[in-house]
């Protein structure tokens, strides 16, 4: 592509590419000099131009500049690079009907809903937590919502696969680091909003701030905000949604009400109320919360145009999302559930669904808490097993360079009088659950989901991922 297809004035020369980490430039590249939270990209510009580059995009002033290297000075780099990032890919936002999805907790479940009842009648990609997902395509991601160049180079490469939708997880750090500002999404969905981030963000105001942005600003006017009524931040982003705003809930009457609830440990039954018509729906997917979260998903594919009748006859047959209440069961007597839990609302959730489902059974925890990572939810995660749980067992979850016995200890400060023990080793932790547990006994197996690594304090290390560790050591326990 000609650099003046991105900058007006620029010359007509050819750029190969565009980048904002100087380490990674390549021959022909345009550089942008991005402000970071621990460097400054105005920092690497002789390395960016070592590596090749021939262009800089800039804000401050430089004082040394290379004859052969064209500079170009912006007011806003973040700005510029969304600009040119929609440019150089092509548009790939303008051929794809977008769905975004924010809030503390059910993006994966909620996105990964949307792409499997869509994807059989309208090509749909999947961009969050779990993977990046589109035709044959199935990578590892390394963050929730990727920087904006990577996200639209895969967005590109999903137009050219055929994709005509892509379901997007937007993270508070993606909204706030502006990597989706390039974005104007179709349909943006709230779920929920309580406590997480709170070591990036800082404040409550500044966490929810963030989320609000892709109803503020990155929704289009003509596009649709799907909004759960019976969260209280509801009126708030109601009332600074751009675009025209539709409500789903339990509690509160919604334009999509499910009421007349059955709940079992294998399925869910209600009646979806939608424009005064009833709707009987059954689906797979068990617990409160994922009520709510097909609520989301069956309004966010109603509102862009395919038939309820079609959509619910889908909802009985969602494909297990991997790690998320994902139900082992290798013909043992007892409940194994692996879920993402890791945030407090999503502990209490979990615990509560599992107290439900043991009764006068056992209800058994194996969990830990991430290092280096908000420390005050620690003890509220020991208080939450405290009021649900009859055996705790606590145990290493990404520790990075904190001890997990220390995070142990700050997590039983929250637990007063259940049994728990510390058992250092995750695999080791989930055969001991195993091997105690009794017929009907549940056990929670809670934190990494489907994630098959573990950070430690070199970095990330492989670990088998909970699933199979259960798998490995139900089996063990019935030979
Ligand atoms: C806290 C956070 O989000 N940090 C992100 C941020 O890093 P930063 O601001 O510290 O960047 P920096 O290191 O100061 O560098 C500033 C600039 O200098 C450049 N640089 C830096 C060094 C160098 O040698 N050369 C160079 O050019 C960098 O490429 C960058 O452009 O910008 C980087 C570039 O886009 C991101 O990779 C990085 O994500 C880090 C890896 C991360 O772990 N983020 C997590 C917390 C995150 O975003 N999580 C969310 C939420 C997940 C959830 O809901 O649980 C997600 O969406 O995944
Ligand atoms: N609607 C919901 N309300 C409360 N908790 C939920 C909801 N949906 C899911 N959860 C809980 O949160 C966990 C993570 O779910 P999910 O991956 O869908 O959320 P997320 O917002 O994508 O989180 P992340 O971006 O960290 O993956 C689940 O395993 C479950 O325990």
């Amino acid at each position: 592509m000609r650099l003046s297809k991105l900058f007006k004035n620029a010359p007509t020369v050819n750029i190969t590419g565009l980048c904002f980490d100087s380490r990674k430039v390549k021959k022909g590249n345009v550089y942008f000099c991005l402000p970071g939270l621990t460097f400054d990209g105005h920092d690497f510009i002789d390395q960016a131009i070592d590596k090749g580059a021939i262009c800089i995009v800039h804000s401050k002033i430089l004082e040394n500049t290379d004859a052969n290297v064209i500079y170009i000075q912006v007011e806003n780099v973040v700005e510029a690079l969304n600009v040119c990032a929609r440019i150089f890919y092509g548009r790939p936002t303008d051929k794809m009907v977008m769905y975004g999805v924010t809030g503390t907790n059910g993006k994966s479940t909620i996105t990964n809903i949307i792409q499997a009842i869509l994807n059989p009648v309208r090509p749909c990609g999947y961009i969050g937590t779990i993977a990046i997902r589109y035709g044959n395509v199935n990578l590892a991601p390394d963050l929730t919502t990727p920087d904006v160049l990577f996200l639209h180079s895969k967005l590109a490469d999903m137009v050219r696969c055929g994709m005509k939708a892509c379901a997007l997880e937007v993270s508070s750090h993606g909204l706030a680091q502006h990597r989706v500002d390039a974005i104007s999404f179709d349909v943006a969905i709230f779920t929920n909003f309580t406590y997480d981030h709170l070591d990036f963000h800082g404040t409550f105001e500044n966490y929810f701030e963030a989320k609000s942005l892709l109803f503020k600003e990155r929704v289009k006017e003509d596009g649709v905000s799907i909004l759960n009524i019976d969260d209280e931040k509801y009126e708030d982003l109601k009332s600074v949604s751009k675009a025209r705003t539709v409500s789903y809930g339990i509690k509160n009457k919604a334009d999509y009400f499910a009421k007349d609830l059955k709940l079992t440990s294998h399925e869910s039954r209600f009646t979806l109320v939608y424009n005064q018509n009833e709707y009987k729906v059954v689906t797979n997917l068990v617990a409160l919360y994922n009520v709510y979260n097909l609520l989301a998903a069956i309004a966010a594919l109603h509102e862009t145009g395919m038939p309820l009748d079609q959509i619910i006859a889908a909802c009985d047959s969602i494909p297990q999302i991997e790690g998320r209440m994902e139900q082992i069961d290798c013909g043992q007597d007892f409940h194994v559930i692996v879920d993402f839990a890791h945030t407090p609302d999503g502990m209490e959730k979990m615990m509560k669904f599992g107290r439900d489902i043991a009764k006068e059974n056992n209800l058994i925890s194996v969990f830990g808490s991430a290092g280096k990572r908000d420390v005050a939810k620690r003890k509220v995660f020991g208080e939450i097993a405290e009021k649900y749980c009859d055996y705790i067992i606590l145990t290493e979850d990404d520790p990075r360079d904190e001890s997990s016995e220390d995070i142990a200890r700050q997590i039983k400060e929250g637990i007063q009088t259940k049994t728990n023990i510390f058992i250092p080793d995750r695999y080791e932790a989930i055969r001991q659950a195993v091997q105690y547990a009794k017929s009907g006994d549940v056990i929670l197996l809670l934190g990494k989901g489907d994630e098959v690594f573990m950070y430690h304090e070199n970095g990330r290390v492989p670990w088998i991922g909970d699933n199979k560790a259960a798998k490995e050591c139900i089996e063990e326990r019935m030979l």
